[in-house]
């Protein structure tokens, strides 16, 4: 996708983590990170399907690492060296997708 949106100031940011749930800003990654927990595996597995399939369809993808009943998520914008619209898109999405 060509047209990113470019990345987030803080106000910006801290404004956006005030609407979404469990979200937190590292700022050493410039990214927003959360960790999922589920009842089990396949629970855990859904909630991947369901992000991964939106992540395609907005070109958007989470960095993430899964055990069991666990996925811990990380989101940036590579091209715009930080946060921007799309990692709150994702992590509505997903906050959602858990819920
Ligand atoms: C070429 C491709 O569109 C880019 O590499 C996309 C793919 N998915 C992406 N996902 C995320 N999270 N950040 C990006 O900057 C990004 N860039």
């Amino acid at each position: 996708m060509s047209d990113r949106p470019s990345r987030m100031t803080d106000t910006e940011r801290d404004a956006a983590l005030g609407t979404v749930s469990g979200w937190a800003y590292d700022a050493e990654e410039k990214a927003i990170r959360k960790t999922f927990q589920f009842a089990d595996f396949s629970e855990a597995w859904g909630f991947m399907n369901r992000a991964a399939l939106l992540a395609e369809k907005l070109d958007h993808h989470p960095e993430w690492f899964n055990v069991y009943n666990r996925v811990e998520v990380k989101m940036t914008t590579h091209d715009a060296d930080g946060v921007t619209t799309l990692d709150f898109q994702m992590a509505t999405a997903m906050d959602s997708f858990a819920a």
